[in-house]
């Protein structure tokens, strides 16, 4: 791999081979709650989405964690810090090999045990998601904190009894499930936003970040099934443990003199 998440390719390396990984718009970054302007131009532009409740998916082992791609037709995310209609093109989850660490952004530090992204592209003004992911306000990615509870998530349940046919690298299944992706968000709509990157390597600062305050819940078990996914192809003879995708988040990066506006009760 040329890029991941071990000591040698992990994010402190990254910026060696993907010079954007060093910018100063890079995600994620720890969200000092006192520096949060609340913004009344947020206010009264509530962020909207919609998303169809019955479609089909595909679900990816890209290596370095799960990926559900959606043909994006009816969705539609504005509104909020969005000056356009964005398309849903994927979500996909972060997480740690123990439950205290794993999401990528930190609220006063804390960390939460996962993750999860639905990533958006500004189909008004860009003709694919590859045009958007080269421009400032390419892309739209909403962030959900999932913190561990005693009761599995329903609707991530239906993508988690997908993965045992995804654990190896590159393995993909098609399955046309209907995701009521309202209950993959928090109840409250009170979020952070500011401008920042893709997490990954190439890194693009391409993304209006906007990260939900409220968690969602998860269960130890379900987390743990993510954690079985591998980061290798069935073809790479390794033992058993080895090769086990137990960690994908960047760590945060420093918000530097971005502004940070917060929106919501
Ligand atoms: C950069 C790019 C292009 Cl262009 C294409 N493409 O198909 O045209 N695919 N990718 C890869 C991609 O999407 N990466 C990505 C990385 C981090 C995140 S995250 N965690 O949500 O910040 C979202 C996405
Ligand atoms: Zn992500």
């Amino acid at each position: 791999l040329d890029w991941g998440y071990t000591d040698d390719n992990g994010p402190s390396t990254w910026a060696e081979k993907y010079p954007l990984a060093a910018g100063a718009r890079q995600s994620p970054v720890d969200i000092d709650t006192s520096k949060a302007t609340s913004d009344n131009s947020l206010v009264d532009r509530e962020i909207d989405w919609s998303y169809p409740s019955n479609c089909s998916y595909r679900i990816v082992n890209t290596g370095y964690g799960w990926r559900v791609d959606t043909y994006g037709d009816d969705t539609a995310l504005s509104g909020g810090p969005l000056s356009e209609v964005y398309k849903l093109e994927q979500f996909h989850c972060h997480w740690g090999a123990t439950n205290d660490e794993g999401s990528e952004h930190t609220v006063d530090g804390k960390s939460y045990a996962a993750e999860l992204h639905l990533v958006h592209w500004n189909s008004e003004k860009y003709s694919s998601f590859k045009e958007a992911a080269s421009q400032p306000d390419g892309l739209a990615v909403l962030g959900v904190f999932m913190e561990i509870g005693n009761a599995d998530n329903a609707e991530l349940e239906k993508i988690i009894s997908l993965i045992p046919k995804i654990i190896h690298k590159g393995q993909d299944s098609q399955a046309s499930f209907d995701l009521d992706f309202g209950s993959l968000l928090p109840e409250s709509k009170h979020y952070w936003t500011y401008l920042g990157s893709l997490t990954t390597p190439p890194c693009n600062e391409c993304v209006i970040w906007t990260v939900f305050k409220e968690p969602i819940t998860i269960s130890e078990r379900q987390l743990e099934v993510f954690r079985s996914l591998k980061s290798v192809g069935e073809e790479d003879a390794i033992e058993p443990e080895e090769g086990k995708l137990v960690k994908n988040y960047r760590p945060p990066l420093p918000l530097g003199n971005r502004v940070l506006r917060e929106c919501g009760p």
